[in-house]
């Protein structure tokens, strides 16, 4: 449901996802005469300060970044005494997450999605976005400051150390294993052994699952999910690795 402040600005639509902490809905705005995504937040559903802050940083983030093609703009806000919500960039319906359960993702796809994702990420980190602020530390646990889900996290996170923007390139390097494999290069029954397993940090390349995936995409995996953080590949330097310019596409050696 639309709050007043947003009612006389968009119609509503229908339902098109739920999130953690609330609903998002397609509205439309007779203005300019197009499509927006409503997020509408419940604030009763925090329980937390790491959620509060989650969420208070969201609008705060997303309206301080230039803007980018590939990130989701923030047009107009409005807060009530239990709700926040968002008027977005409304996005295509299908999720990266229900193209990975429907084993519908190429090496040229998925070369494109992470492209598409390391650009993002390498404007956030221009725009000094995802950097803590200094003396940060997160440590192991969920009331003590680690923010993340389990599978994504760095091991230097785990181990509550100081970290920079290359975290996210671990995070984003998790995910092109998933998107090539269908599961996490690190798993566990629970939130303790998965972190425990990244720790191990031994990336695996099971051949069931790898026999048709390219040396080169395996190679910038090497360089993504890689503990030794000044080893590890900064955004633009996954950018200019040779599977992304070369849209996933295997060259033939001479
Ligand atoms: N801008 C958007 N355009 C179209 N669909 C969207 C948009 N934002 C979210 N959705 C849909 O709603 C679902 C839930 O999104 P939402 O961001 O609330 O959840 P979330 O990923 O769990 O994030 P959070 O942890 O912040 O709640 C998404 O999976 C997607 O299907």
């Amino acid at each position: 449901m639309l709050s007043e402040g947003l009612k006389n600005k968009y119609q509503p639509c229908e339902e098109i996802g739920r999130g953690r902490f609330g609903v998002i809905s397609r509205v439309f705005s007779a203005v300019t005469e197009s499509h927006f995504a409503c997020k509408t937040i419940d604030k009763r559903l925090l329980s937390d300060q790491t959620d509060r802050e989650c969420l208070e940083n969201e609008p705060k983030i997303m309206s301080l970044l230039p803007p980018h093609p590939n990130i989701v703009q923030i047009h107009d806000m409005f807060e009530s005494e239990h709700t926040l919500q968002l008027i977005l960039d409304l996005c295509q319906p299908i999720t990266l997450y229900d193209q990975i359960l429907q084993h519908d993702l190429s090496e040229p796809k998925a070369a494109s999605y992470m492209q598409q994702l390391m650009s993002a990420l390498a404007h956030c980190h221009r725009s000094a976005i995802s950097v803590p602020p200094p003396g940060w530390r997160g440590t192991l646990g969920t009331a003590d400051g680690l923010v993340g889900t389990p599978y994504y996290v760095s091991p230097e996170v785990v181990m509550g150390r100081p970290y920079n923007e290359k975290v996210d390139v671990w995070s984003a390097g998790v995910v092109l294993y998933v998107m090539l494999a269908g599961v996490p290069p690190f798993y566990g029954e629970n939130a303790q052994e998965i972190f425990e397993a990244v720790l191990r940090g031994n990336l695996r390349f099971p051949s069931r699952i790898f026999r048709s995936v390219s040396a080169e995409a395996k190679d910038l995996l090497r360089k993504m999910i890689c503990r030794d953080v000044s080893m590890r590949f900064s955004a633009e330097q996954v950018l200019r690795h040779p599977w992304i310019l070369n849209g996933g596409e295997t060259i033939p050696m001479d």
